[in-house]
């Protein structure tokens, strides 16, 4: 058989990649308060490993948004989906961590982290089990024992980011995660972050002010504008992780984001003024 007859004789078989499945879908998703609508018209599909990140204008319905999706706040418009169900309640497959720790100071490390499996009837050997695998990720080794008065603030949004994880949800919302934290820290944690989401294969949904953070660790940029609002630009953040702050084509990025974002603030601001 020829070279030809022979590749003829035998195809090569296309390897088929699947495509990452939707985690969170959202078609029109809107959230009023009363009279105050918060967010209108929230329509996005976030996939499986994603890192997205929101940013918009202060008061724009960014935490509403993160909550929602959570199932602390129910929506009153549109659909709004995790994995192909429509969310009605908090649920394990979600994690979420906030700004400002949340911490209970009289439990350890460990107890703090190992809250959620208990909440949710794990024996404690496996509850335990879980939280030290997640006590090891999170570089929180040695200090098991520990309270969160003795703890940096750095330390303390990881055992934050350790107790969401520690139920092996899919999904981590982060609720500007970094917020409280000082500038040195806050770029400890946000590496970590980072590693740790390459390490875990999770879905990563930030809410965040800084146009630095989100351009560093998302893959997708979503800018909200001004209340009641809609998703007014998903910027694709095209570069490999992890990502060096100093790259240039970040830089320009950062730019792109800046611009929309700065219009949308001015925006927001005109209309806030003439409420
Ligand atoms: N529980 C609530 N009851 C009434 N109004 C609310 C409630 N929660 C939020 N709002 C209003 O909804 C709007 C959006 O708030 P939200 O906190 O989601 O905005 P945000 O974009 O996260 O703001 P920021 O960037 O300042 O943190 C605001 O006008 C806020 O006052």
């Amino acid at each position: 058989m020829s070279n030809v007859e022979n590749i003829l004789a035998h195809p090569v078989r296309e390897t088929v990649v699947p495509a990452p499945r939707p985690k969170i879908t959202a078609e029109g998703a809107g959230v009023r308060f009363g009279s105050v609508t918060a967010v209108e018209d929230f329509t996005t599909t976030i996939r499986e490993r994603e890192f997205v990140s929101i940013i918009g204008p202060s008061g724009c319905g960014k935490s509403t948004m993160l909550y929602a999706i959570a199932g602390f706040l129910k929506t009153t418009s549109g659909v709004l989906k995790v994995d192909g169900e429509p969310i009605v309640k908090p649920g394990p497959n979600r994690g979420i961590v906030f700004q400002e720790f949340v911490l209970f100071p009289w439990r350890t490390v460990l107890r703090n982290i190992t809250l959620g499996p208990e909440i949710a009837g794990l024996p404690r050997a496996e509850a335990e089990e879980r939280a030290r695998k997640w006590i090891r990720l999170t570089g929180l080794g040695g200090f098991e024992d520990a309270y969160p008065a003795t703890l940096s603030g750095g330390m303390k949004q990881r055992v934050a980011i350790a107790r969401a994880l520690t139920c092996e949800p899919d999904i981590l919302l982060l609720d500007e995660p970094f917020g409280a934290l000082d500038v040195q820290t806050k770029n400890y944690v946000m590496k970590d972050l980072q590693d740790l989401w390459i390490a875990a294969s999770k879905t990563i949904l930030m809410v965040t002010h800084s146009v630095q953070e989100a351009t560093l660790m998302a893959d997708r940029v979503l800018i909200l504008g001004a209340r009641p609002s809609r998703i007014v630009a998903d910027v694709k953040i095209d570069l490999p992780h992890p990502r060096d702050p100093a790259d240039p084509r970040l830089g320009q990025y950062r730019q792109e984001v800046t611009a929309i974002l700065s219009a949308e603030v001015d925006r927001s601001m005109k209309i806030e003024r003439s409420r």
